[in-house]
């Protein structure tokens, strides 16, 4: 299967939303019909089976497309349209290239949904994030060290999804260009990092398969909602 004929390989725009934050009624609704084509459940801290439990019950009164990140092993809920599994590739520390997703399938393996279940390469960019602090990622890449990277997730790995993340700032476009043209093995491009406005959206759609919007969504909701529009304009 190519990227493009999986589960996700239409999504054009995601918002990602995070089961740590408020989120009221009205505003979960305008997400949810905003004409984005998924959600996906995901964050970095904070994440249990409760409080994902209860987004996932409160997107399932809508009917667009549901996926869990999974990030913790308490965060494992059953019932979403699909899974995604993060693998960091630009960290040294085992434990969050195959050591937490190993224990995850030790505890879960058999109940896996495999056909709706695919693994993202995650390079993380921004050394701020909470993603980078936690799992120790080498930010500091130049666009050489981010292809070479690009090229083990993609052609050798096979990974489906590579996964350019800027999570809290909004991403160097030049690299995202040569992401974009490096992947050519199948990979679907995702970027996410700092889109708070229709103009950065559609920057971001211009080289990335899939732009996924966060934190502007408990920011400025307006702002969050005129990058639906923005990236579907990008064929
Ligand atoms: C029971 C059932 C149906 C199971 C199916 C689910 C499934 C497929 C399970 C597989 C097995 C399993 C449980 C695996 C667990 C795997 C696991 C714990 C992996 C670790 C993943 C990982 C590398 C986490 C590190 C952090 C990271 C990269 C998170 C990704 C999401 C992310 C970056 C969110 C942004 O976070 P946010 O909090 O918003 O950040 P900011 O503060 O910057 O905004
Ligand atoms: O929250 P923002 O900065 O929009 O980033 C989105 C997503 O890539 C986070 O994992
Ligand atoms: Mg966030």
């Amino acid at each position: 299967m190519n990227g493009t004929e999986a589960w996700y390989g239409s999504w054009r725009h995601v918002f990602k939303l995070d089961p740590e934050k408020d989120i009221s009624d009205e505003a979960l609704e305008a997400v949810c019909m905003s004409g984005t084509d998924a959600i996906i459940v995901g964050g970095s801290t904070g994440v249990t089976f409760e409080n994902t439990v209860d987004l996932m019950a409160r997107i399932r009164r809508f009917e667009v497309d549901c996926a869990l990140e999974v990030s913790t092993m308490d965060g494992a809920v059953p019932g979403f349209d699909g899974y995604f599994v993060p693998i960091v590739l630009n960290t040294d520390r085992a434990e969050w290239i195959n050591g937490a997703q190993t224990k995850g399938l030790q505890e879960y393996g058999s109940f896996v949904p495999w056909e709706e279940t695919a693994a993202q390469g995650y390079i993380i960019l921004n050394e701020d994030a909470a993603a980078a602090r936690i799992t120790g990622a080498c930010t500091a890449l130049d666009e050489d060290e981010v292809a070479a990277h690009v090229m083990m997730a993609d052609r050798l790995m096979r990974l489906p999804v590579v996964y350019i993340e800027y999570s809290g700032t909004f991403g160097d476009m030049s690299l995202l260009r040569t992401v974009r043209e490096t992947a050519q093995g199948g990979a679907r491009v995702f970027y996410g990092g700092g889109i708070d406005n229709a103009d950065k959206a559609q920057q971001a759609a211009e080289f990335a398969h899939t732009v996924v919007v966060g934190n502007v969504v408990y920011q400025d909701l307006a702002a969050a909602l005129s990058t639906v529009a923005a990236v579907h304009s990008r064929a």
